[in-house]
This record gives structure tokens, sequence and C-alpha cells, in this order.
């Protein structure tokens, strides 16, 4: 009879050697293989995986357990070992019984917070963050930063992805706007960079936007507290400026196009980095900006380099890409692929022209304003135009677009953090990544020109548990492409009227149609 600790979901059950011999004799395996443990791993995460997302056969074979690698982590040890090899049949037994019974913890817990992988061996998730000192030696610095930042639980792609990057996997992973995606990557790559080093650049994190880029710095900085790291953001001036070959820089941010340049330009070596994240990868990864990102991606030639993807929204074009590249990755999906924040209430409002949307926003301004409220255009243009018409008076309107200098865009995002502007006109140069506290309302004036981007302009809204708002204004010319919003809508539990289902699919996606101007202040008494 078998007295060990059981899990609960056998609870109750005792094992009965003799009358199960026959069954029992098939544990009784001298030389474990790894596939063993791969094949349960493989059933693990097919169950979880969500339908049709498999990852093809070949994809699949790996090298040996690489979480063996990792400091006081052993669930799925290599079986070859000395140690096991001199184990008694019990504790064989034992043995397999222990990786199950974690299997079935890790299978339960990626459950609870719709946690979906694909890959071999993917290590379990964080159960909190305490186990980050526990079972990979997290430096007390760190859990220090954790705490006082207010983070109390992992989220759910940190419980997951963190593990996955320590463990020295490459990983691409999908997971809602506002969800902690930057810590789950920042966080396990100055765990692996360990101490400051004047050795080249060792860390590299590209990022569609400089304003995101100078966002992703700072919280780099937050979590790195107490310790001398040397994190840098590729700013103008340092392009200009910066002698390469003697930067000391442990973590370097930048936009693409400043990477690329200074690569080719300035002579920066990238050769020894050894971890590179890409942020909002499924953008970087669009025409204008993969050149860039390749020619980074190819100057980091160390061989032993972890990289990693991370998007709110990750088309399957953008994971076929990323499969070429990436070796044995892990793949991290938290709920529904490409869905929204289901913690923002969406709304469609029609208002006939482009005329009846000032007179909308106006008048839902004049009964009601609750900021901070961000309102989306389709071009640096409308911007202006729209600025224009709402900058007088009382209220608080601040605008942010390409064509303003880098010391206005910043003053523009400082103005709107402070609260020292109540409504940010922009375009879609902050739709991605940008944090801003507690915005209630996202509007957008000009219908996105994709779901993904109606995804990340909605997600500046409902960020790290908050609830928030979303109204979509849609005109004549719209209606075509209601469809493609309206299942991002009814996907993330809102209400979409019928009609808008059943509109036929379009082929086309993107749309961007010429509209009315804003302005209705005559030309010539314009500035
Ligand atoms: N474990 C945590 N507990 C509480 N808050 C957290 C935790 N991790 C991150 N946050 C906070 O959640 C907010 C959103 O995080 P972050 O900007 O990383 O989201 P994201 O998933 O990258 O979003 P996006 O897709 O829009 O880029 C931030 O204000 C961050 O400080």
């Amino acid at each position: 009879m078998d007295n060990g600790p059981s899990s609960f979901l056998f609870s109750g059950i005792s094992f009965n050697r003799k009358r199960f011999a026959s069954d029992f004799s098939r544990f009784k395996v001298k030389k474990e293989s790894n596939d063993s443990i791969d094949k349960a791993n493989l059933v693990e995460s097919k169950i979880l995986e969500p339908e049709g997302e498999t990852v093809p056969a070949k994809k699949r074979k790996r090298k040996a357990a690489v979480a063996e690698s990792v400091e006081g982590f052993n669930v799925f040890k290599n079986s070859n070992s000395e140690a096991v090899t001199d184990l008694t049949e019990n504790e064989t037994f034992q043995g397999k019984k222990e990786v199950y019974r974690q299997m079935e913890w890790d299978a339960l817990l990626r459950k609870k917070h719709s946690i979906h992988i694909s890959g071999s061996n993917v290590p379990s998730p964080l159960q909190n963050f305490a186990e980050l000192g526990l079972r990979y030696g997290c430096k007390p610095y760190l859990l220090r930063n954790l705490a006082e930042l207010g983070f109390k639980e992992p989220t759910p792609i940190q419980r997951q992805a963190i593990p996955v990057l320590l463990s020295g996997r490459e990983c691409f992973a999908c997971a809602p706007t506002g969800s902690g995606k930057t810590l789950a990557f920042v966080c396990p790559m100055l765990m692996k960079l360990k101490h400051a080093s004047k050795d080249g650049v060792r860390a590299v994190i590209i990022c569609p936007t400089r304003e995101l880029a100078a966002q992703t710095t700072r919280e780099c900085k937050k979590l790195a507290k107490g310790k001398k790291f040397y994190i840098k953001l590729m700013t103008k001036q340092l392009l200009q400026s910066a002698d390469f070959s003697k930067l000391p820089c442990d973590v370097l941010v930048s936009t693409p196009l400043r990477l690329k340049f200074a690569i080719s330009k300035r002579k920066l070596d990238l050769s020894r980095v050894e971890y590179l994240v890409l942020d909002e990868s499924d953008k970087l990864f669009e025409l204008g900006l993969v050149e860039q990102v390749d020619s980074v991606v190819k100057a980091c030639s160390n061989p032993s380099i972890i990289r990693s993807l991370f998007s709110a929204t990750l088309p399957d074009s953008v994971e076929e890409l990323a499969r070429t590249i990436m070796h044995d990755a892990v793949r991290v999906i938290i709920g529904r692929k490409n869905s929204a924040s289901e913690l923002v209430k969406q709304k469609l409002v029609f208002t006939g022209s482009e005329e009846g949307k000032l007179l909308a926003l106006r008048q839902s301004f004049a009964e009601s304003l609750n900021p901070p409220v961000l309102v989306f255009v389709q071009s640096k243009e409308r911007a202006k135009e729209l600025y224009r018409e709402l900058a007088f008076g009382d209220m608080r309107v601040g605008v942010i677009h390409s064509d303003m200098s880098q010391t206005q865009r910043e003053n523009a995002v400082d103005d709107f953090r402070a609260g020292k502007t109540w409504v940010l006109i922009a375009t879609d140069v902050i739709a991605r990544g940008m944090d801003f506290k507690g915005v209630s309302c996202v509007i957008n004036y000009d219908f996105p020109d994709s779901a993904a981007a109606y995804i990340h302009r909605i997600g500046r809204s409902g960020r790290a548990g908050r609830s928030g708002e979303a109204i979509t204004l849609y005109t004549e010319s719209d209606i075509p492409f209601l469809r493609n919003i309206a299942n991002v809508m009814s996907a993330s539990g809102c209400e979409v009227p019928s009609w808008i289902l059943s509109l036929p699919k379009l082929k086309r996606k993107k749309h961007r149609p010429l509209r009315d101007s804003i302005s209705t202040i005559p030309e010539d008494q314009e500035e």
C-alpha cells in the first residue's frame, strides 16, 4: 500500500501494488529517456492549447531538458543521472509520481490563469514572486523592488514567460494589453545579467516608437533600482556623440531605425548580446520596420542569445516568420489570441457624417468629461485639425503626432501623465505599449485601420486590473469595416448588434479612407 502524499486529484485513492503488479512493472524503466517526459509534456500542452494552434511535429524534437541547467529547478531533471540509476524501485516510482503531480499542478495553475502553451519541456508557471528566489535564486534587490512597486502577484503572462526565459528558452508571447508584459521580459533579463559589466552591450530591447522605448527604459531602471546596471536609451544625442566601442551598457533600449544606424554608421557591436527582446513584435515585423529589425537581429550574432517576442496581437504570419528565426521556442498565449482586454467596456456610436463626429464629441465633453481621455485620429493632419477645434476655453487639450519635435512629443506625454492636460489627441504613434495611469476613456474619433490597431488603441485604458471604456465613432464610409471590430468586441464579451456581425467579410483589412476635413474654422481665419 502506498502511503505517500497523494495529490488532491487522486485523494482517497490508495495504490495496491500486488493487484496492479503488471501495470506497475511498466514503470520499472531502468534507463528513463527524456522522451517519456517530453511526451507527457506534449500531452499536457495539447490539452491546454487552443484548438488549431498546434506546433508542427518536427518543431517538437528537442534537446535534453533545458530546465536542468536552472538553479533549484528539478522537475524535468534528466533521469539518466547517476542518482537516478541508483534509485530503488520504490524511489523511481515516487520520482515519477512527483513529476506527474507537478504536471497536474502546472496544468491546473495554467487553466486557472488561461495560460496556453506550446513547446516541449515548458517550465512550471510561477505560483508567486517568492518562487523567483526559491527556484531561480533571484537576488533580494529585485524582490524588494517588485514589492515596492506594489506588485503582489505575478500576472498570467509573468507566471509563464518568466520561467520560460529563465530556463534559457526563446519565447514568443501574446497577452492582452496592460497585462504586464514589460515586467515579463525585463525581470528575467535582469536576473540573467546578474550584475553590471563593462563588456559591451549585453541585452537589447527594440520598441517601435521612441515614446515606448523611453517608457521601457524607465521601467527597467525602476526594477533595477539598487543595482548599478548600465541601462541606456538610444537617444539622438547618444547616437551622435557616444563612443560605442567604449560604451558600458548592460541593457540598450531603442527603436529599430536608431539601432540600425548605430550598427552601420557608428560601429555599434552587438555580437555579445545575450538577450534580445522584440516588443510589439507584430508592429516591428510590418513593412517599413522589418528591414531595420532584420539587420539588428543579424548583428546580434551570439549563438547562445535568447530572443523573445511580445505583443498583444500576434498574427499567424508573424508567428511563421518568428519560427524561422527562433530555436526551441516556447509559445505562450494568455486567454484568446489577438483579443481585446476584457476590462474595457466597448461601444460603437454612429455619427452619420464627419460633421456628426465633432458634434458628438463636443456634446459628450460638455455633458461629462472624466479625464484623462485619449482621442485617436487617423493622421497627423487630422490631429492638428481636431486640436485647433478643441483647444480653447477651459478645455485642457494636448496633441501628439509625428510632425512634432522630440521635445514637444515628450512634453505632450508628460503633461498628460501629470494631469496638466485632460484630453490627449493622438495618432497611432502612442497607440501601442504606452502606459498612462488610469485613462478612463479612449475615443476612436477616426475608425481604426485594422482590428489590431483597435485592440492596441483601446488597450490604453483598462490596464493593470482597472476598468476602462472605449467609444468608437463611425460614419457611413466605415460600415463595411465594422465587422472586424465587432468580432473583437463580441469575443471580449461586449454586446454588438447582430446586423453588424452578419455584414459580409472583407478581404481588404486596412481601412484608412479619405475623410472630410474636421476644421470648422474658415481658412482665412487660421493662423
Ligand atoms: N504583477 C503586477 N501587479 C500589478 N501591476 C502590474 C504587475 N506587473 C505590471 N503591472 C503594471 O501593469 C501596467 C501595465 O503593464 P505593461 O505596460 O507592462 O503592460 P503590457 O502588457 O506591456 O501592455 P501593452 O500591450 O499595452 O504594451 C503597468 O502600470 C505596470 O506597472
